[in-house]
């Protein structure tokens, strides 16, 4: 039979962020997923990050802490086409000192239609999507235009 598919994998880009009162909702999202998260990509802010680190021992490319420009900080590499996701607990009942900063990274996640989950709920159906499975087949030609794409 001829092959007219092949199985690529894909590392998606992550960023994992959020707020201190929704810190621990986060990490055990992050444990409760860890083997997948662990064939991808991730990027945090600072604390969130480090957090991320020392309790699953998953590898985490950390900005500046949140309020030090952490947030401006994903929300640049967002802007160059770097993250492909964004998973970002912010606290709806407390308020944050840098509130513009959290403003301009939803927004600019907004702007290049990058799938964001703000809660648990969503989190869980983003994993469960086809966008985290890390390897999937695709036509020849498809894939031609996929390399293409990512080279360009
Ligand atoms: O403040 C944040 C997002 O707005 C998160 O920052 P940290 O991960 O450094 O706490």
């Amino acid at each position: 039979m001829e092959l007219t598919t092949r199985t690529i994998a894909v590392r998606k880009h992550i960023a994992l962020v959020a707020h201190d009162h929704c810190k621990q909702s986060l990490m055990n999202w992050v444990s409760a997923n860890k083997a997948l998260l662990a064939e991808h990509e991730l990027y945090a802010t600072g604390t969130t990050g480090n957090l991320v680190e020392r309790s699953t021992g998953l590898s985490v490319n950390s900005m500046l802490s949140g309020p030090m420009g952490g947030d401006q900080q994903v929300g640049a590499l967002i802007s160059e086409g770097k993250i492909d996701v964004m998973i970002f607990f912010w606290d709806p009942l407390n308020a944050v000192p840098h509130d513009p900063d959290v403003k301009a990274l939803l927004r600019l996640a907004t702007v290049w239609n990058i799938p964001v989950a703000t809660n648990r709920s969503t989190a869980d159906f983003l994993i469960a999507s086809a966008l985290f499975s890390s390897s999937f087949d695709i036509d020849i030609p498809d894939y031609q235009r996929y390399l293409k794409d990512r080279l360009r």
